[in-house]
């Protein structure tokens, strides 16, 4: 059974991303087959009609991972909001059933799955 790390953070701005794409890198150079996957990401930047997911993007070109990064996201928003505001924001619903599917198949594609997690509970505190 592969091994999926949880990079969590308390906020925004922390280190998730980076720390992700090091680990990433790691996992790599040593000969382990890893990928990663972020369930939702906002405050992606809007470029000809395309959403560039910036986190992923970065991930990918640090640990040297051939993947297309929009593969790495279940959902991709341009407002840099808690997620819940941001779809709400794009018209778009969250639904854990995605989120859980995509999840499995990166599960079943790779060997070591990095997910870079949302702090819901701070994003959730934030609203109040
Ligand atoms: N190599 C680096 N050296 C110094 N600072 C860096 C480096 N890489 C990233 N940073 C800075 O560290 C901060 C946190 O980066 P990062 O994007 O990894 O956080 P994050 O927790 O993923 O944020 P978010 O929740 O917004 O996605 C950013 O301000 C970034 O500019
Ligand atoms: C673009 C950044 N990397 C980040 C921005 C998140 C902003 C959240 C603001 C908030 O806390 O309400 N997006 C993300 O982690 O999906």
């Amino acid at each position: 059974m592969g091994k999926t790390l949880f990079i969590a953070g308390t906020g925004t701005d922390v280190g998730k991303t980076y720390v992700s794409g090091l680990l990433l890198k790691a996992l790599l150079d040593a000969g382990i087959q890893a990928s990663y996957y972020k369930p939702v990401l906002s405050g992606a930047l809007s470029r000809g009609g395309r959403l560039i997911p910036g986190d992923a993007v970065q991930v990918c070109q640090m640990a040297g991972l051939h993947h297309d990064p929009g593969d790495c996201v279940s959902y991709c928003f341009e407002p840099a909001l808690s997620p819940h505001l941001a779809a709400k924001e794009s018209g778009e619903t969250i639904e854990l059933s995605k989120i859980q599917g995509d999840f499995a198949t990166h599960k079943k594609n790779t060997d070591t799955l990095v997910v870079a997690y949302i702090p819901v509970l701070h994003h959730e505190e934030r609203r109040c």
